[in-house]
């Protein structure tokens, strides 16, 4: 029963690294022949020697294709400044420590690849290889095994303490009393799942402070068990079974194991552009969707260290020749006939898959991708989720965030960044480019305008604060003034927002109701993380409410002018213009109304998203089905059944949920029921009562914002607890 890592070997590596394989002069070195392992029979547990060498190969392979991504850049396969395809990585590079995560997850991803391919010799298929590498992992994950150890270390430290730890800072637990020995060879068990090197993948290790009044930034220490709950860089949670077609990271096909509908055909078909305003929901409810998503969940594209990665050629003639394309690249097709893209020749969409992360202990599986904002509604996209970032918004005086004042204006401005040519797409030097805690600020002018007004508003209630409280410090307004406003915006989403899109009695039903005393609804039992499947579908369908236009009206509302969204893509200065432009801006969008929330969509997003200079942009709708895609979110009908509806077999069992008409569509486009991708299946559907969503993706939805609410500690009606409001704070 010997078998050796011969397995290893060339016909094996399009399956691994299909882009690798064609400069196979890379992989060379990678796949010597190998020493022998043995193992005794096919169920046992995998062998550890082979779990490290497939580690040790994965992360070699895994290194060599960023290699490669970088070289492509070098040799000059790279985005052009402002153009469509760039301006949706909002920014060109990432965090330091997200590339890392993102990497070693790579790694992670290619090990569990290759230990598939292994393991998938014998009896296993691919299939069951991912439920049978769970299952060893949730061996190792039980009782205290696992629990990472956390020492908490204070900042005297003259002498040093009584059982050991804080002696070495950077690893507090070295050297302590009841510390594992050390060894200098691997062990010879039969268990090594984790990657327990420390240097290569750290499980996460969270140290919190005792003084906890206020939230801290990046969203640590919320919840006192868990720690990393919830925090930025986390990865998503799902509550379904990934759709990968290798069950770890393979892009899914249909049933039948073709390709699935192309995502641009679906969106045509299926999201038509027909400007149908709501009745009763202005362009402000919209703005605050959008401003809240960003709050909760935001991930971003694969990067390489030199910046955004093409997929297409220039001019979107065609997809990059394989020799030429990155292997994050999942770029969407366009067909021949297409309406509108073939009057500009354009016959791909440049699309690049999400950064993933390991998961927290580090073990092997299939890929979760990375949320790299803070999963709390805690003002994040106001104040940042990282540290520095939080630092460089900060006036340091009175607890203020920084404000730029203009002439004629009697109130601030964001600050501007430092690289606004980078990030904008400016016609003049002078248009303003703004700084604030979430690089997707300046997507477009009212998304711009509602960050303003937060802004303003925290520099409001710090004066306030000031005056009544002339000795606090600049630290302690700062952090008052952000509980307050992180209060309003908690209160706005769960007592306004909520009960008008979903339904008051739906939000009961779901127990996220909202109330007017204090509650004791916080559960530490409830992880807050961002659903995946909420973030990469769910969602997104708001996006059909997005209007052609924005309207500014001046005071007095007696005129009302129309601007083109897809004109002020990424280019705040409608803001701006005269010093009476914000307030147009803020009046217009309360008097207008948002579109339907139906599947009809606005061709500024499906033709001309971020469409700067040029005569054609993006297809958010296609970016929307393509991204749920590449997070492997389960099907339609998976959720369906997670939702408490009846699985259906033909397309017909959708009759109760979805009109005739849409039914025949979905029909004609996928070859199986059982392919639908959930944010298209769950699009189609009626609206339950009193809601503008159908039952699939209220379920989700209600799910999200129930995990965020009683799984926030901080949560601002939660009573009784050391940093709970008192009561009345505003009364005369
Ligand atoms: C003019 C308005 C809007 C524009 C231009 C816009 C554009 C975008 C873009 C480009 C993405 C990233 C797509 C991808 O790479 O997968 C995105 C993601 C998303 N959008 Fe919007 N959006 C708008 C409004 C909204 C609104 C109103 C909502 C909901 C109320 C919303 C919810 C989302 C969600 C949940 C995501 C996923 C976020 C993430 O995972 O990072 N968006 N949007
Ligand atoms: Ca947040």
């Amino acid at each position: 029963c010997c078998f050796d890592l011969d397995f290893l070997t060339d016909d094996l590596f399009p399956e691994v690294a299909p882009i690798l394989a064609n400069t196979k002069t890379l992989l060379e070195d990678l796949f010597k022949p190998s020493k022998k392992y043995c193992v005794e029979h096919e169920e046992s547990p995998i062998p550890s020697d082979v779990v490290a060498e497939c580690i040790r190969r994965g992360r070699e392979l895994a290194r060599a294709a960023a290699r490669r991504g970088n070289e492509l850049v070098g040799n000059g396969v790279s985005l052009e400044d402002a153009s469509p395809a760039m301006l949706h990585f909002f920014s060109a590079s990432l965090p330091s420590e997200v590339r890392k995560a993102s990497d070693t997850s790579h790694e992670i991803l290619s090990a569990t690849k290759l230990l598939q391919m292994k393991m998938s010799t014998g009896s296993r298929t691919p299939n069951t290889f991912t439920s049978f590498l769970e299952h060893q992992g949730l061996r190792l994950k039980d009782a205290a095994y696992c629990k990472s150890v956390k020492v908490c270390c204070s900042s005297s430290n003259k002498y040093r303490t009584i059982d050991g730890t804080c002696n070495n800072e950077e690893h507090p637990e070295w050297g302590r009393r009841g510390a594992p020995f050390t060894r200098i060879a691997t062990p010879r068990y039969a268990d090594g799942l984790r990657l327990k090197d420390a240097a290569y993948c750290k499980s996460v290790k969270v140290c919190c402070s005792g003084s906890n009044k206020y939230r801290t930034i990046d969203g640590t220490c919320n919840n006192e068990e868990h720690p990393e709950w919830g925090r930025r860089g986390a990865p998503f949670t799902r509550i379904a079974t990934p759709r990968y077609t290798d069950g770890i990271y393979a892009m899914p096909v249909a049933t039948s194991g073709r390709q699935l509908p192309n995502p641009r055909v679906l969106s045509t078909r299926l999201f038509s552009d027909q400007p149908i305003g709501s009745r009763v929901l202005s362009n402000m409810n919209m703005q605050w969707g959008q401003f809240i998503t960003h709050d909760l969940v935001f991930q971003v594209m694969e990067v390489t260290d030199k910046g955004g990665i093409q997929c297409c050629l220039g001019d979107g003639a065609d997809v990059l020749p394989s020799e030429w394309l990155n292997d994050k690249c999942i770029p969407i097709s366009v067909p021949e006939d297409d309406q509108f893209y073939r009057c500009h020749g354009v016959k791909c969409l440049n699309f690049v898959r999400s950064v993933t992360t390991p998961r927290d202990d580090c073990s092997l599986g299939h890929a979760e991708q990375m949320n790299t904002v803070t999963s709390y509604l805690d003002g994040s996209p106001i104040y940042g989720s990282d540290k520095k970032l939080a630092s460089k918004l900060r006036s340091r005086s009175g607890g203020r965030l920084r404000q730029e004042s203009r002439k004629d204006c009697l109130r601030g401005f964001l600050p501007s960044v430092s690289d606004k040519f980078a990030v904008c797409d400016l016609r003049n030097s002078s248009d303003p480019c703004y700084l604030a805690g979430d690089t997707r600020i300046n997507q477009t002018p009212t998304l711009a305008m509602l960050h303003t007004l937060l802004l303003r508003e925290h520099n409001r209630v710090a004066d306030t604060l000031s005056d009544l409280n002339p000795l606090w410090s600049d630290e302690k307004l700062y952090q008052e003034a952000r509980r307050i406003v992180i209060a309003e915006i908690q209160h706005i989403t769960y007592q306004e927002w909520l009960p008008v899109n979903f339904g008051e009695q739906y939000l009961r039903y779901y127990r996220i109701s909202p109330s007017t005393l204090y509650t004791r609804d916080y559960s530490a039992d409830v992880n807050p993380g961002v659903i995946n499947s909420f973030g990469a579908a769910a969602f997104r369908f708001l996006h059909t409410v997005i209007s052609d236009n924005i309207m500014t009206c001046p005071s007095g509302y007696n005129a009302a002018y129309l601007h083109r969204l897809s004109d002020h893509y990424f280019n705040p200065s409608l803001l701006e213009s005269t010093p009476d432009s914000f307030d147009d801006v803020v009046r217009g969008i309360i008097a207008q109304n948002e579109g339907e929330s139906d599947p009809y969509c606005s061709g500024e997003i499906t033709n001309l998203l971020f469409k700067s200079h040029n005569r054609w942009g993006m297809d958010l709708i296609a970016m929307d089905i393509q991204r749920g895609r590449d997070h492997g979110i389960a099907s339609y009908n998976d959720y369906r059944e997670i939702c408490g509806l009846q699985r259906a077999r033909c397309f017909q069992d959708l009759a109760n949920e979805i009109p005739q008409d849409r039914i025949n569509a979905l029909q004609y486009l996928y070859e199986c029921v059982d392919d639908i991708d959930l944010f298209v299946g769950g699009a189609m559907e009626r609206d339950v009562h009193g809601s503008i969503l159908g039952h699939t993706l209220q379920c989700i939805v209600a799910e999200q914002f129930y995990r965020t609410r009683v799984g926030d500690r901080y949560f601002y009606d939660n009573g009784e607890m050391p940093h709970s409001f008192t009561n009345g704070l505003y009364s005369p």
